[in-house]
């Protein structure tokens, strides 16, 4: 299958999402994302959790290309559960766009009891 939304080389989340939503009547012994979208939430979950502590455990050491690597693992894997949770990134990206400007250090002060 030859998505190429960008071009060769260049991809984004947006673009990303579009190629896993493709992938939603795939078959499963043709795309790795239908395979995953058919084990279902649970094992979206346990593999999002596993790249993220993957990514993690790299920037600990200090590797540099593993980070790397194992973000591109983590974003993909987190992209597929938000299309089963049928989450956009338009969504995700509008919670970012929310929080835009809010100070964390602000935002955790409102949050204290008086
Ligand atoms: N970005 C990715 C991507 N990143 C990682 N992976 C796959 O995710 C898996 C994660 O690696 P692991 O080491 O955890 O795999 P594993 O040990 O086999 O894990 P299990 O599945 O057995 O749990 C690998 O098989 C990778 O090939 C990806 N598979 C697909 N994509 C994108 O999705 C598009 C569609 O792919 P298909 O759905 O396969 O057509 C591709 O063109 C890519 O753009």
């Amino acid at each position: 299958m030859n998505d190429e939304p960008l071009g060769a080389g260049r991809i984004n989340l947006d673009a990303l999402y579009q190629v896993i939503q493709s992938r939603r009547e795939a078959d499963p012994e043709e795309s790795y994302t239908a395979r995953l979208l058919a084990k279902g939430t649970k094992k979206l979950a346990q593999k999002v959790g596993e790249e993220g502590v993957e990514t993690a455990l790299a920037a600990v050491a200090e590797d540099r290309a593993a980070v790397i690597a194992e973000s591109a693992d983590l974003l993909y894997h987190l992209a597929v559960l938000w299309s089963a949770r049928e989450i956009a990134p338009d969504d995700v990206w509008a919670e970012l766009g929310r929080r835009f400007g809010t100070s964390g250090l602000t935002e955790k002060a409102s949050r204290k009891k008086p």
